[in-house]
This record gives C-alpha cells, structure tokens and sequence, in this order.
C-alpha cells in the first residue's frame, strides 16, 4: 500500500467512562464483557482492532473507596494509575474467554510530536496486528495529564486520541462508543424532542453549534470533542461513526456499511 492508503479492515473503536462504570460508579462488567465479545468475534472475522479505553480515573477512583471523583490532579493521576491496572485485568479476563491477547499502549500528545516515536510506536501497532493482538490505548494520565490541563483539550480527551490514533495507524474506521444512540440536532439530555442525525458529510460551524458539553459527571467532552475528533479523522478520509456503547453489536452493521448511529463522512 502506499503511504496515504487506509487499511480497509482496521477499525480503531473508542470506549467512554460512562459504557464501562455504572450509574454508582462501579465497573460495569456486562459492558467489558459485550464489548470483548463482540470485538473478538470481529477479529475473528477478519479485521483488525484497535481498542481506545477511557475508565482509569473512574474505575480508580472506585477501587479506591473515594466517594467522588478526586479534585486535584495528583489525586487524578494516582487514580488513573490504579484504574489503569484494573481496567486491563478485566480486558485481559474477558478477552481470554474469547481466546484472544491483548496488549496496553499509552500515550501522550509528546509521543506524536517527535517523529521517531511516531514510528516506533506505528511499527509497534503493525507488529501486534500482524499476531492478532488487540492494542488497548488511554492517554498515559501519570505523566501528563493533558485533560486536566489543557483548555482546548485538543488532545487531552480519548476521543481526540481516538482520531489521533486512527490517523497513525491509517484505519478506514473509528468507531466512538458513547452513552448516547448518535449525534442530535441538539442535546436530548436537555431536549427530549432531539432528532438523531444520520449522517454527516461537512463538520462546519453550523453541526459545530449542534454540539454541547457532557452529559454525565462520568463522561468529559461531550459533543465537543467528538466533533472535533470526527473533524480531524474525516480530513483523512476515515469515516467516524458514533453509537450507543449499551449496544457494540451495532459494529457488525458498521463493518457492514449499515446505517447505525451518526456517520461522519471521511474526505480527502
Ligand atoms: N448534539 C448532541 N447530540 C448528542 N449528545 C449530545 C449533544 N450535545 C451534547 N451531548 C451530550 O454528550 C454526551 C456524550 O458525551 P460524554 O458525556 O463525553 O460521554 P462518553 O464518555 O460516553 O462519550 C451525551 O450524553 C449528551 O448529553
Ligand atoms: N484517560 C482518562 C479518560 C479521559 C476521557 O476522555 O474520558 P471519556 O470522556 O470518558 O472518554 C481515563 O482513562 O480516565
């Protein structure tokens, strides 16, 4: 292939905090357990994934008996890294049931600036596809936490680390996993009567202000920073598309070009 061509089969799928802990704050196990399912069975079908996971901070957070979210960012950052081991454990445990390995990738906004980490980590990428591993990637919160600091949060959430992600390893298709069925005309959380949007060719000003924050003290972003995701994937000509992680057997209508959820259309 050259060197602008995508790899028809590899599909980067983000998952969000608010798929993976439950309304009290605790690991939602029939969440890992469904989505190691049925990217498993996806594999075994032929493609190939890699897995971006939020969840550290709020799966520490818990195993740590705080009652809520730590405010400072060292607190955050020692949360992470206790998350961290934890959300890989059950990664690890029920991609095992399915028979598969997986392997855990962090990375930093530094990591894509210097180009000879760029290629190690794209050949580290390639190496793991070729054995049929699954990457598991978050932002490697220990050692900067650019989600904490960083105003535009241009890299700093997982959904731009997804797009960032997708673009190194040139997947034909990121997949982001929200709380949410797609993207609305406007907030349903705020507006009951929201309509779904199913596709969406230009992410100009207009579907911009279409966008709000989060909706769920779990999740950060919100709309925001998938949009901004979406934007910075589509000028690769990879398509995003964004659904509802209750339900990650929609990625077998994805892979099948079905309608499902929001799709941002990729364009080169
Ligand atoms: N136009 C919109 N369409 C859909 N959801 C929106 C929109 N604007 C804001 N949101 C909010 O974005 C939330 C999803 O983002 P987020 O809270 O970061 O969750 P996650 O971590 O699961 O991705 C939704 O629950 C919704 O309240
Ligand atoms: N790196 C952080 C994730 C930050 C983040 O973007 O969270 P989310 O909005 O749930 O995708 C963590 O693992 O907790």
């Amino acid at each position: 292939m050259n060197d602008l061509s995508l790899y028809q089969n590899r599909i980067v799928v983000k998952v969000g905090t608010s798929t993976l802990t439950n309304d009290i704050g605790q690991s939602d196990l029939r969440s890992f357990d469904r989505i190691a399912c049925v990217l498993s069975d996806i594999q075994n079908m032929g493609h190939e994934i890699i897995l971006v996971s939020s969840g550290a901070i709020a799966v520490g957070t818990n195993k740590l008996q705080m009652k809520t979210r730590p405010a400072s960012m060292r607190l955050k950052q020692a949360a992470a890294a206790v998350g961290q081991c934890r959300i890989m454990n059950l990664y690890d445990k029920f991609f095992n049931d399915y028979d598969k390995t997986i392997a855990q990738i962090l990375l930093n906004a530094e990591d894509m600036e210097n180009e000879e980490k760029k290629e190690n980590l794209t050949n580290t990428f390639d190496a793991l596809l070729e054995m049929d591993i699954i990457p598991v990637v978050n932002e490697n919160d220990s050692v900067s936490y650019t989600e904490i600091k960083s105003e535009d949060r241009l890299f700093g959430d997982n959904d731009m680390l997804s797009a960032v992600v997708a673009i190194l390893c040139r997947a034909q298709k990121l997949v982001i996993l929200s709380d949410i069925d797609g993207f609305y005309d406007r907030d349903p959380r705020l507006h009951p009567n929201a309509k779904r949007i199913e596709r969406i060719n230009v992410i100009g000003e207009e579907v911009q202000s279409l966008a709000g924050g989060a909706g769920s003290r779990r999740g950060t972003g919100g709309m925001k920073t998938k949009l901004q995701a979406a934007k910075l994937a589509a000028a690769q000509g990879i398509d995003t598309i964004i659904t509802n992680g209750k339900h990650p057997s929609a990625l077998y209508e994805i892979i099948k070009g079905g309608s499902v959820g929001t799709l941002f259309a990729g364009k080169l």
